[in-house]
């Protein structure tokens, strides 16, 4: 089958869905393997950890301004998708970047999954071969 070019793919979770993403990463890496990936410094952290063979680029942490750093990248067509594991039960001080980052990715029309059963469909669908 003939490959589609890397992609730029970024990946986010918030503290209490970073693990879960790690996992998800984990057994899709060797789709992963030859995009582009980028993660903001505390997620990039733990992925890389779980997947050592992966290369990934990182950002600031999320609240430190990695979410508009990414945010920023989509606006320049930089990202062509975003899995970002969002937690909605806990508080985060940096809300508003969160908020600006997925309204961003709806404004540019990104794929972006913010929970397991949307990046498995994403990745059961051709888009990342
Ligand atoms: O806060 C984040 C997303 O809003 C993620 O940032 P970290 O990966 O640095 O924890």
């Amino acid at each position: 089958m003939l490959k589609s070019k890397p992609k730029n793919i970024a990946l986010i979770a918030h503290d209490l869905k970073k693990r879960s993403l790690a996992t998800w990463v984990f057994n899709n890496q060797t789709k992963l393997k030859r995009h582009n990936i980028l993660a903001t410094a505390t997620t990039g952290g733990i992925i890389q950890k779980h997947c050592p063979q992966l290369r990934i680029r990182v950002t600031k942490s999320g609240p430190l301004g990695g979410d508009q750093q990414i945010g920023a990248m989509i606006a320049d067509d930089g990202i062509d998708l975003l899995i970002f594991f969002t937690d909605p039960l806990s508080p985060h001080p940096h809300d508003v970047d969160v908020k600006a980052l997925s309204r961003l990715a709806v404004v540019y029309d990104v794929p972006m999954a913010c929970s397991g059963a949307t990046a498995d469909l994403i990745a059961a669908s051709g888009y990342l071969d």
